[in-house]
């Protein structure tokens, strides 16, 4: 698949996609996200591949679903052509580990892409927000369900209902995102936290994602008890034993990812 609508590049084990229609802010256009589910979905199944990185080209991450491409659009078109879940069911398939990296906008869909990856790293010129109250809809693709689960109900209800944006030290402070880093440094920065991660066993890094996202889907007892087998079965892996082994024996492991 040709891409139009994003860059695709490979940094040694990590994959980076960078959302570009500059012009447009990097608005999620159904082209777009046709294309970066291809993307996902090819990183997905290279073995070369240990995680990936999502950034924005220009002044933005993305300034959300492209209002243009939506205005148009009734009740039994978007119904019809389950708009959204159709990229996002594919999408949320993707067991390697995916960081977003954010400098400017990241606004309605946009933040909800965001918060769709594993962990967010925000140059300080972040600005995050749900903005589609303004358009007379709501968040459609997450933002009302992740932003009160990672932001608390006060602060998310807030942001739903006014548009109000949260700059990158308000993300921080709120838990949306992991740490604010210089905007210059920001993609490599990513790239490099993804190389440290491709790097580990991939088993592991797989079950922790896994094990870590159950948290918002279950009761203490039943994630407590999920991690717990989860955390049993590595025991099944020779990785287990390699890096167990290394640490016992004061040298750098070498998983085989099996
Ligand atoms: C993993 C794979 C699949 C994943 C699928 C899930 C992903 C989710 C995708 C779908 C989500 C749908 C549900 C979602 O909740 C709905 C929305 O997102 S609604 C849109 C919400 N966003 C907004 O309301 C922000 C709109 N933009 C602005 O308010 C302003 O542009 C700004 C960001 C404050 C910046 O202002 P300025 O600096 O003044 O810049 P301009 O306004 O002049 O913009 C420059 C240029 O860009 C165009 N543009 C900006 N935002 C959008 C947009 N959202 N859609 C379309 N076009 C946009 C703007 O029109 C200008 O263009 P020009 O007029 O110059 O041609």
């Amino acid at each position: 698949m040709a891409y139009e609508c994003i860059l695709t590049d490979t940094r040694g084990p990590v994959g980076l996609i960078t959302l570009n229609r500059p012009d447009a802010l990097n608005a999620l256009n159904k082209q777009l996200m046709d294309e970066l589910t291809d993307a996902l979905m090819k990183y997905e199944a290279d073995d070369a591949i240990g995680a990936m990185v999502i950034t924005g080209s220009s002044k933005a991450f993305a300034a959300g679903a492209d209002i243009k491409e939506m205005q148009p659009k009734s009740y039994m078109d978007v119904y019809m052509e389950d708009f959204i879940t159709a990229n996002w069911e594919t999408a949320s398939k993707v067991r390697k580990p995916v960081i977003a990296a954010v400098a400017g906008y990241a606004l309605g869909g946009g933040c909800e892409l965001a918060m769709m990856c594993d962990f967010i790293l925000a140059g300080e010129n972040a600005k995050f927000g749900q903005p589609e109250i303004n358009l007379g809809v709501i968040p459609g693709a997450g933002g009302t369900q992740r932003l009160t689960r990672f932001v608390g109900k006060s602060k998310a209800m807030e942001m739903v209902l006014t548009a109000r944006m949260m700059d990158a030290e308000e993300a921080e402070r709120s838990g949306l995102v992991s740490r604010i880093v210089p905007v210059d440094d920001l993609v490599e920065e990513a790239v490099s936290t993804a190389t440290k991660i491709a790097e580990l066993s991939r088993p592991s890094v797989m079950i922790a994602k896994e094990s870590v996202n159950k948290a918002y889907e279950t009761m203490l007892r039943d994630g407590i008890m999920f991690e717990r087998r989860v955390f049993h079965s590595l025991f099944a892996t020779e990785d287990q034993n390699e890096g167990m082994a290394a640490f016992a024996e004061k040298r750098k492991p070498a998983f085989k990812n099996r």
